[in-house]
């Protein structure tokens, strides 16, 4: 059987076999113990993805609040919190449910007022997000958009992609996010067939930070982006993507700048925007 461990900056493979020392070693800020616990958790298919921070598919079923994921207690305060077709106070509960209860890892208001600007200055018609999370970017994003606009965000966990749905559809934005339950690098060579896009206008990449790399070139070879694509790419400081903002900075294909902002409003971090010259 080969598993694959993931937290939000990385993503190693593993069998039965491989030494437990080796990955933690990978996620420097994980016990072995909360690993193990993970993989004795899944279900005995022949490959699984999971991550080390959510509940998995097929993982014990939640009997209690405390017993729910961090993600579901988000959802049940914005349920409970915010205006339902009312995105900006879907976006203030999740941001307060973030200040004041448990940290969570969308880009928050702080950068996501950055992210508003780069989307008011583009005004895209073709949009793609890679990695959707709880949708709170998509929200914040789609919010923006001018009509008719298509808005596309990828997400390879289906708990994440789950809560999402609720968050989406509280937010009255359903029928304007096109929602694709899959792994980046599976999909980016499909986009064009299956939903119908020649190129993007915009792309804001926000997934496990590894692959920003990997998906920008996928994206690039698939010729999903042209000359004034406005390529967004988050977390450049912390946890950071310091291969993908070399490339974007020095392959000569694109204008890149890199714009400052905080995550909770204390730890530094930033985003890279980066236009492709086509
Ligand atoms: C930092 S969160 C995204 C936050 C979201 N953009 C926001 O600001 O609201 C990263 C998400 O990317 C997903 N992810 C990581 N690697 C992925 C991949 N290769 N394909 C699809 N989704 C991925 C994770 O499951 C996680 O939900
Ligand atoms: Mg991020």
């Amino acid at each position: 059987m080969v598993f694959t461990v993931s937290s939000w900056h990385r993503q190693v493979r593993l069998n039965e076999d491989t030494d437990v020392m080796f990955v933690q070693l990978c996620f420097k800020r994980c016990s072995v113990r909360a690993l193990l616990h993970n993989v004795v958790q899944q279900p005995a298919t022949e490959t699984s993805t999971f991550s080390i921070f959510g509940r998995f598919p097929g993982a014990r079923k939640q009997t209690s609040q405390s017993d729910m994921s961090k993600e579901r207690r988000v959802l049940q305060y914005v349920l409970q919190t915010a205006s339902r077709g009312d995105p900006d106070s879907v976006l203030a509960a999740v941001d307060k449910y973030g200040r004041e209860k448990e940290w969570n890892m969308s880009v928050g208001d702080e950068k996501g007022a950055i992210l508003d600007r780069f989307v008011k200055e583009r005004a895209p018609q073709t949009m793609l997000e890679l990695g959707t999370y709880m949708g709170y970017s998509a929200v914040r994003m789609v919010r923006l958009l001018p009509q008719g606009a298509k808005f596309i965000t990828v997400e390879v966990n289906q708990d994440n992609a789950a809560v999402a749905k609720e968050i989406i559809a509280f937010a009255g934005l359903q029928d304007r996010i096109i929602q694709v339950l899959a792994e980046t690098a599976e999909v980016i060579p499909q986009l064009k067939s299956k939903f119908n896009v020649e190129s993007f206008d915009m792309v804001f990449i926000d997934h496990w930070k590894d692959f920003y790399l990997r998906d920008i070139k996928l994206l690039e070879q698939n010729k999903l982006l042209r000359k004034g694509t406005v390529v967004v790419a988050d977390n450049i400081i912390f946890p950071g993507a310091p291969d993908y903002a070399d490339y974007v900075r020095t392959c000569g294909k694109y204008e890149s700048t890199f714009h400052e902002g905080k995550i909770n409003g204390k730890k530094p971090d930033g985003m890279e925007k980066s236009v492709y010259r086509g």
